[in-house]
């Protein structure tokens, strides 16, 4: 993937996360990074910082990508496609970002192209601690194109194949989690700041915890169950906190938010 020129069309919120992700990496050559979206005024700020090529031009990154990121809004991409579609290299591998775009609806947007991916990024891509899903189709794992793309995002990350039929519930569990997590850091801030803390070091004591609470989970594999209850000592403090949390419906909220971003992705589908 090292090698292979990239193009992002349409470089807004997540394909500037992507950029920036991939850009932290030595490893990769900037100039192998195109970004093209309709006014040049953000695009100036990647090339001035990261040294990548940015254009106005679709057509012009398109034809000189190996790997084509779509990543315009969902309702953007049919607009795109009649746009690209016989701009794009038969070779060359697309991928498509937006949510709520089946593979099968891509390949109908594209007919003459035989690799089309399905990723699903999220924006801490952007500090290297993206995760990100991959539909592959009917592609093999071991083929390249399917190794650049999973290199591709594992530079922003972790980076997973996953079957189309769990994508609705990825974006609920991933794709679109960045948004509660820090809407929780926000209102865990606000408790602080009632309680007397000045925001600023609210925020860098809610979003540590949170950190160390995520690590504790990928390093040690225990149950979250469990690593709640490590922290709650009887008749302490964090249980009192819990059973606040139970009696306004927290754990109930957070299911809920999940189906209704996996049903709206399904909605769209
Ligand atoms: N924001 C997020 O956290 C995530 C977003 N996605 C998907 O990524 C896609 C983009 O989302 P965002 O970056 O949030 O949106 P955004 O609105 O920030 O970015 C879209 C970009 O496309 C550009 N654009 C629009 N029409 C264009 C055209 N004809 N040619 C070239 N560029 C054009 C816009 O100027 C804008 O910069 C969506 O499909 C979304 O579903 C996926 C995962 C996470
Ligand atoms: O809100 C959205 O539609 C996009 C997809 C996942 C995260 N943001």
């Amino acid at each position: 993937m090292l090698d292979k020129k990239i193009a992002f069309i349409g470089c807004g919120n997540m394909a500037s996360a992507i950029i920036k992700g991939l850009c932290k990496n030595p490893k990769v050559d900037p100039q192998n990074i195109i970004a093209s979206r309709r006014t040049v005024d953000q695009l100036e700020s990647l090339k001035n910082e990261y040294g990548i090529d940015i254009t106005t031009n679709n057509s012009f990154a398109c034809e000189v990508a190996d790997i084509v990121v779509l990543c315009v809004k969902p309702h953007m991409i049919e607009r795109i496609a009649q746009e690209l579609k016989d701009k794009i290299h038969p070779e060359s591998t697309i991928v498509s970002i937006a949510a709520g775009v089946s593979l099968l609806t891509l390949h109908e947007y594209f007919p003459n192209q035989h690799y089309i991916f399905r990723a699903m990024p999220n924006t801490p891509a952007q500090v290297q601690e993206g995760m990100t899903a991959l539909c592959i189709g009917n592609h093999n794992q071991e083929d390249s194109r399917v190794k650049d793309i999973l290199e591709l995002f594992s530079n922003c990350g972790k980076c997973e194949i996953l079957d189309e039929s769990l994508f609705s519930a990825f974006i609920g569990v991933s794709g679109s989690s960045p948004a509660y997590f820090y809407m929780m850091i926000e209102a865990i801030a606000d408790g602080a700041v009632l309680e007397g803390m000045p925001r600023d070091i609210a925020y860098k004591f809610a979003a540590q915890a949170m950190l160390g609470s995520a690590k504790m989970i990928l390093e040690t594999q225990e149950h979250p169950g469990r690593l709640k209850d490590n922290v709650c000592s009887p008749k302490g403090t964090t249980i009192e906190a819990v059973s606040v949390l139970e009696k306004n419906g927290f754990r109930n909220a957070i299911i809920q938010a999940v189906v209704a971003a996996a049903e709206k992705n399904k909605s769209m589908e």
